[in-house]
C-alpha cells in the first residue's frame, strides 16, 4: 500500500482505533473531518503525490474553487443527516493545480479527475473519501472512441454512421428538411492491393480519408461504410447540390497523388447519390438507392457520379 499512515496522535482519531486499523488496508485517499469540516487526519492511500501533513488543520471546502466547494459542502451536510446505512452518493470533480493553490502546495502536480463521497461516523467524525479516476476515464474515452471509429483510417465506422443517420433522417422527415447521401467507392481498389501490396491499399484509404476530412463541411458526417466504401451524409442538401458535392469529391480523388516507395499511388472513385424524397424513406432505404445508383456509375465505366433517376 502506497502512502504513509500518519501517527494516531491526533485526538480526533485517538478514539477511533477501529478506523486506524481499517485504513491500513485502504487504497483510497481518506480525510477524517470534524463536524466543521476541518481536516484532522489524512490517509493518502494510492495518491502518492499527496503530502497529507500540509492539509491537516485546514478546512476542506475552501481548498476547492466554486462551484465544487459548494457541491462538497452540500454533500458533507447531507452525510451528517443521512440515515445510518444509507448508500453513499458519489460525485466527480476535476482538480486543476493552477487553480487550487493549497492542493498544489500539498503535491497536486497535474490535472486529476477524482470521485469523492462523504460518510459520517458520527457528527464529529466524517470521512471524506477520494479515488483518482483519471486513468479509468481516459480508458473509457479511448474504448468509446474505438467503438465508434475505424482503426485504420480513424473515420467513423458503420455503426456510428447508422446511429447518426437514424436520427438525422427522422429529424429531416419531421421538419420537412432535405438531405442527401453520397456513397463513395474506390474504383478497382483490389487492383491496388494486388499490384502494389496491402500497405499501398491502406495508404490510399488513409490519404483519402484525410483529404475528405479537409473537404467536408462541419455539418457533414462522414464514415467508412465497408472495405473501400465511404458514406458522406449531407444535411440540408438537395439532389442538385449533392451532385455538385459529389463531383467535387470525384475530382478530389482523381487529383490525389500519394507518395509510395514504388511510385506515387493514384485512384478514382465512383459515387452513388440518394436524396430524401419519400415519407417512407429510412436510412436503409436511402442507402439501397445510393447503392443502385453507384452500381450504375460503375457499370457506366467508373470514375463517375450517378444521382437519383428523375
Ligand atoms: N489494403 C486494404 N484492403 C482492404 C481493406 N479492407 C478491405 N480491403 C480489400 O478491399 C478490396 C475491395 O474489393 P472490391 O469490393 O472488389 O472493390 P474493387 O476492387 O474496388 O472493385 P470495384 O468496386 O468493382 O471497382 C478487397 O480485396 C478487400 O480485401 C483494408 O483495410 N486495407
Amino acid at each position: 500500500m502506497v502512502g504513509a499512515i500518519q501517527s494516531a496522535a491526533d485526538e480526533a482519531t485517538a478514539d477511533l482505533p477501529v478506523l486506524e486499523a481499517l485504513l491500513k488496508g485502504v487504497d483510497q485517499t481518506v480525510f477524517l473531518l470534524n463536524g466543521t469540516g476541518e481536516i484532522t487526519r489524512v490517509h493518502e492511500g494510492t495518491a502518492s503525490w499527496m503530502r497529507g501533513e500540509k492539509l491537516r488543520g485546514l478546512t476542506l471546502f475552501p481548498l476547492f474553487e466554486e462551484p465544487d466547494a459548494e457541491v462538497l459542502k452540500q454533500a458533507f451536510d447531507q452525510s451528517l443527516t443521512a440515515p445510518a446505512g444509507e448508500g453513499v452518493q458519489k460525485h466527480q470533480i476535476t482538480l486543476k493545480p493552477e487553480h487550487l493553490l493549497q492542493l498544489h502546495e500539498a503535491g497536486l502536480d497535474q490535472q486529476r479527475a477524482m470521485e469523492f463521497s462523504f460518510s459520517a461516523i458520527d457528527p464529529h467524525h466524517i470521512l471524506f473519501m477520494m479515488s483518482d479516476i483519471s486513468e479509468s476515464r481516459q480508458l473509457n474515452q479511448k474504448i468509446s472512441q474505438q467503438a465508434q471509429r475505424d482503426p485504420l483510417t480513424g473515420a467513423y465506422n458503420r455503426r456510428s454512421l447508422m446511429t447518426i443517420l437514424q436520427q438525422s433522417v427522422a429529424q429531416a422527415l419531421r421538419y420537412d428538411w432535405v438531405c442527401s447521401f453520397l456513397l463513395i467507392d474506390i474504383d478497382h481498389f483490389s487492383d491496388i492491393n494486388d499490384k502494389q501490396g496491402l500497405d499501398a491499399g491502406d495508404q490510399v484509404l488513409q490519404a483519402f480519408v484525410t483529404a475528405l476530412h479537409g473537404f467536408k463541411r462541419t455539418a457533414d458526417f462522414f464514415a467508412r461504410y465497408s472495405d473501400d466504401r465511404f458514406v458522406m451524409f449531407l444535411p440540408e442538401t438537395n439532389q442538385d447540390q449533392a451532385m455538385l458535392a459529389a463531383e467535387r469529391v470525384r475530382v478530389l480523388a482523381e487529383n490525389l497523388e500519394i507518395p509510395f516507395p514504388t511510385g506515387d499511388l493514384s485512384f478514382t472513385v465512383s459515387i452513388g447519390i440518394s436524396t430524401l424524397m419519400y415519407p417512407e424513406d429510412e436510412p436503409e432505404v436511402m442507402l439501397k438507392r445510393a447503392e443502385e445508383n453507384l452500381f450504375i456509375a460503375k457499370q457506366s465505366g467508373s470514375n463517375r457520379i450517378e444521382g437519383e433517376p428523375i
